[in-house]
């Protein structure tokens, strides 16, 4: 199944731009709206970048794609007959917005969350037909993540999940999740390492730099080639055994934000976006990490795209 013909991004922040970008080039007609025309402004250079890291990938262009750019959401609703949002996370505008969308579009049409990890059921109880709410969960950055989770909520109709999923497929790779769990399964897993690696800063077993490098070339590396369940079955059943014996006690189970983020997040340093965070950015470095960021995305996507999946 090919792309829908119409479709409507609601939020052209970090996500929006890049999933437009990514359904246009396969033919898609999308309206990405905000209510924010500087945010709409930014979102033109975003999917020129988007579509040009595309071109780097080689992915084909399907005719009679376009992305325009509204300001006014019925306009950019009108005729859809799929809708992604991408609002901020936060559960109480996303039912707004889920309410003002339901207004707008025909009861067959599929409506979509790209939230990282609200239950759909929560999200879909302010919703006058919930059965079309589905989850979509992207990944940053969209357009060249090629893996998308569909999460269906307790009242989604299984025909929306079944297309979600065809859609998706059309784009990419699939994981569905079977039960809506809080962060899904990518940041579930995301998390978890993230919350160990913090816990090992905090600790002072080793520093930002050499975690970094640990991950990226260590269990990055090989997970980008062997997922953690083959992993399981090369490395032997008795070995995790073993090992998770006397790891898992030990490892982190911080139940809240960890410490080192609060204090940074308590003196504004919040990463890229302030110029400091976890690593210090010297003037114009931001802008050359992000490049070689997807510099490095768009090669090991096509090593990766070489190989056949394990
Ligand atoms: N940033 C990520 O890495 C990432 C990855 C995957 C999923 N997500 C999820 O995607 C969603 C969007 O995240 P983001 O990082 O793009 O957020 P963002 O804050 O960068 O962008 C959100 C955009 O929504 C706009 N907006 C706010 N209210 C609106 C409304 N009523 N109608 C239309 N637009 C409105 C804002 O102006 C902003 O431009 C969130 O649910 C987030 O959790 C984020
Ligand atoms: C830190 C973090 N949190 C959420 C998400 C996606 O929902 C991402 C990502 O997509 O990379 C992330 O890095």
């Amino acid at each position: 199944m090919n792309v829908p013909g119409i479709c409507a991004v609601i939020g052209s922040g970090t996500m929006g731009p890049g999933i437009a970008a990514l359904l246009a080039r396969h033919g898609s007609e999308v309206r990405l709206n905000d209510i924010s025309q500087e945010a709409l402004d930014r979102a033109e250079s975003a999917c020129t970048a988007a579509s040009g890291a595309l071109d780097q990938l080689g992915t084909p262009v399907t005719e009679g794609g376009s992305v325009s750019f509204e300001l006014d959401a019925a306009a950019a609703l009108d005729g859809a007959e799929l809708v992604i949002e991408a609002v901020p996370e936060e559960i109480g505008l996303k039912r707004r917005v889920l309410e003002r969308i339901e207004a707008a579009v025909g009861t067959g049409v599929v409506i979509a969350t790209n939230t990282s990890g609200i239950p759909i059921s929560d999200m879909a109880a302010a919703m006058a037909h919930p059965q079309r709410l589905v989850g979509m969960h992207w990944s940053n950055p969209p357009h060249l993540i090629p893996m998308i989770e569909v999460i269906r909520g307790e009242r989604t109709d299984p025909a929306v999940e079944t297309a979600t999923v065809a859609i998706v497929e059309a784009l990419g790779y699939k994981a569905v999740v079977e039960k809506e769990v809080p962060g899904f399964v990518e940041n579930r897993v995301l998390y978890a390492i993230m919350r160990e690696c913090l816990s090992l800063v905090e600790q002072g077993v080793a520093s930002q730099e050499d975690i970094d490098t640990c991950v990226k070339w260590g269990i990055g590396y090989k997970l980008a080639v062997i997922g953690p369940m083959r992993l399981l079955d090369m490395a032997g059943l008795d070995i995790y055994s073993s090992v998770s014996g006397y790891l898992n006690p030990d490892l982190s189970d911080e139940k809240g934000i960890s410490p080192l983020v609060t204090k940074l997040t308590e003196q504004n340093r919040l990463g890229m976006k302030t110029e400091d965070g976890m690593y210090p950015y010297a003037e114009g470095e931001v802008a050359a990490k992000r490049a070689d960021i997807l510099r490095g995305l768009v090669t090991v996507r096509k090593a990766l795209s070489e190989i056949t999946p394990v």
